[in-house]
């Protein structure tokens, strides 16, 4: 008997989904709908049994967005009726989440609470939790959040050194995002090298629009490069990742910005897409093979700052057995892997197998030579799949 349960990925301009049979873990559908909130027309991709199907049209909000996917499951299948349960990637979870949650009315409000933490990210998962309670309204709902898998990060490193009294007051440490991701993506590494979890020390790279790291020390998330929001640490697609908090109070002053400009700037307007004019790493390959001078910075900025962290990571762990890369660029952008390996070359041992780097596949491989200190994987995340596996398991209680 099939189990289907769809699963949703709202992002701040796209929606990822899939439909998987919990009982198989086949993918029943798998789409992508990309530039919602913008004026010109959008696309959905929706893939069934191999087939695509895919349609253009202008998308206002993740509402309109969301009512389209509907329509192409109305119209190519999977019945979305069949669904026993929907799971939403839920990106900030606060304090109030730290595990998989079955959504009520009282966790909706919360997260309306939380969406000032997370103005890009949790919006949009709402509007995915609204939408489903619509079309699906007899089925379970389930909440798997970013946050959760940090949710044990020690004190000394979610602590920000500010006024304890203020930061206790507002709930204001580090929590760390993209949880689900690090955690899936660290135990399929375990599996990979045919090692026991609780015995490695790991450091990954999740490098998408959205990048961050974490340190995992033989089964638990000891540091993560994201902090309070999805903004701070590495370089990302049109965030700024780390800068001077000084930097705020100086563009209020100096620049007139309002605080809401400076928020847009650093969240939409900064990082690669800030640096380069472009946020697609394919993009910014092609506009440095061409010559242009600030995209070569602008790479050489990305890679300087994530072996800054990597280098800090391993001192955090006391060495390291394995470092995986994962999401869209860590899984596709092999020029960026071998400028980070061989940075890491002469202070760490790392050596990058360039053959095996250079070919272009989706399956979990090894990138590093016999001879490197720490073992370097290549792992595609699947959200999704750790979604549906989440899901299942709540709903099973
Ligand atoms: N073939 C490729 N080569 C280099 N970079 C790629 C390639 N495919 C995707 N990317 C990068 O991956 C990014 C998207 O990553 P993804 O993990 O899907 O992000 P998100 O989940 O935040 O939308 C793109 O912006 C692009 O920079
Ligand atoms: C939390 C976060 O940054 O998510 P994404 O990479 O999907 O933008
Ligand atoms: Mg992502």
């Amino acid at each position: 008997m099939p189990k289907p349960i769809l699963l949703l990925n709202c992002g701040s301009s796209s929606i990822k989904y899939q439909m998987i049979d919990a009982e198989t873990e086949a993918v029943m559908a798998v789409g992508l709908v990309q530039k919602i909130g913008d004026a010109s027309p959008g696309t959905i991709e929706h893939e069934v049994n191999g087939e695509e199907f895919s349609t253009e049209q202008v998308f206002l909000d993740h509402t309109e967005a969301l009512t389209a996917v509907v329509a192409m499951f109305d119209e190519h299948g999977p019945a979305i009726a069949d669904a026993v349960a929907v799971g939403h990637r839920t990106v900030h979870g606060g304090t109030a989440f730290n595990k998989t949650t079955i959504i009520d009315d009282g966790v909706i409000q919360k997260l309306v609470d939380l969406s000032g933490l997370a103005p890009l990210h949790n919006p949009p998962g709402i509007a995915g939790i609204r939408a489903a309670r619509r079309v699906l309204p007899d089925v379970p709902q389930v909440a798997i959040f970013d946050t959760a898998f940090f949710s044990e990060l020690p004190a000394e490193a979610y602590t920000y050194a500010i006024d304890r009294d203020l930061a206790a007051k507002h709930e204001i440490r580090r929590y760390g995002f993209h949880g689900t991701s690090h955690d899936y993506v660290s135990h399929q590494a375990a599996e990979f090298l045919g090692r026991d979890y609780s015995e490695l020390k790991q450091i990954v790279c999740h490098l998408g629009n959205g990048a961050s790291l974490s340190a995992i020390d033989r089964g638990h998330p000891i540091e993560t490069s994201m902090g309070l929001t999805p903004l701070q640490g590495l370089v990302m697609g049109t965030r700024s990742g780390d800068v001077d908090p000084g930097l705020h109070a100086f563009l209020f002053r100096e620049a007139g910005a309002t605080f809401g400009e400076i928020d847009t700037l650093l969240n939409k307007r900064s990082g690669m897409l800030g640096l380069t004019g472009k946020t697609d790493m394919r993009d910014i390959k092609a506009l440095i093979e061409a010559g242009d001078e600030q995209a070569k910075l602008g790479l050489d900025v990305y890679v300087h700052r994530l072996v800054g962290y990597i280098g800090s990571y391993i001192a955090f762990l006391g060495g390291c057995d394995v470092i995986t890369f994962t999401a869209g660029v860590g899984e596709n952008a092999d020029h960026i892997r071998k400028m980070v390996v061989d940075r890491l070359r002469p202070a760490f041992g790392t050596v990058l197998d360039e053959q095996v780097n250079s070919v272009r596949s989706k399956a979990q491989r090894r990138i590093s030579t016999a001879e490197s200190t720490i073992e370097v994987l290549v792992i595609p995340t699947n959200e999704e799949l750790a979604m549906a596996r989440q899901t299942a398991a709540v709903i099973a209680n």
